[in-house]
């Protein structure tokens, strides 16, 4: 068996200094007023089992929006993706003491088969003030038929750092987990905040 690497597209100083502070500004302003829990599926159900952070869906980022539209034609082609068409969907998830997101991939044949391309954009305060929440992308095995001879004990994966206005993209359909953060201090405002979004085809798009 094989295990090849997930590509992951990675840019740090993405947005510049000023910009970022003012998305980080945002961000903290958001996280103050206490964003509800995340849910998952169509339902809605909050499992902290599965997903602890809280989401806000109304944070409006066209800035990060314009820099993303620069970048997409060299990550398409780098990731193999054709993105003609879609449309961005995102939110600003915040991550503070004890908080993660178990292994999961964002689309699959059957949930959210729009989704084409993947993107986290981190911001957080300055020094770091929670350790852990690396973003854990897991390494695919090859021959994909490998039914009974692949255990999860056996997975291999790359750690992605939180990075203060860095961006990651890749395809969503690859398996991947929001590390465990520690934050001594439980403060919203000293949160791990990502951006987290999807390029997609616009008339398949639904929560
Ligand atoms: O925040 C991250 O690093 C990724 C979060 C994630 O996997 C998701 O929201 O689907
Ligand atoms: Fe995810």
């Amino acid at each position: 068996m094989w295990r090849l690497p997930v590509t992951v597209c990675r840019i740090t100083n993405f947005l510049g200094e000023q910009t970022s502070a003012a998305v980080l500004r945002r961000a903290m302003a958001a996280a103050d007023g206490l964003m509800p829990p995340s849910t998952i599926g169509p339902d809605r159900q909050v499992n902290r089992d599965i997903w602890r952070s809280r989401s806000g869906h109304d944070f409006a980022v066209p800035e990060l929006l314009s820099c993303i539209d620069e970048v997409q034609e060299a990550v398409e082609h780098t990731l193999g993706v054709s993105c003609q068409g879609t449309e961005p969907t995102y939110g600003l998830i915040s991550y503070n003491d004890g908080d993660f997101y178990a292994p999961h991939q964002d689309s699959t044949p059957e949930f959210h088969p729009e989704r084409m391309l993947k993107f986290v954009y981190f911001v957080h305060r300055t020094p770091r003030p929670f350790t852990g929440g690396e973003l854990r992308v897991f390494d695919i095995a090859l021959p994909l038929h490998t039914e009974g001879s692949v255990s999860w004990e056996d997975r291999t994966w790359r750690d992605w750092e939180p990075e203060h206005d860095s961006i990651v993209f890749f395809r969503p359909s690859a398996w991947h987990e929001v590390r465990k953060v520690s934050c001594p201090t439980k403060q919203p405002e000293d949160s791990r905040f990502a951006i987290n979004g999807w390029l997609g085809a616009p008339h398949m798009t639904s929560n």
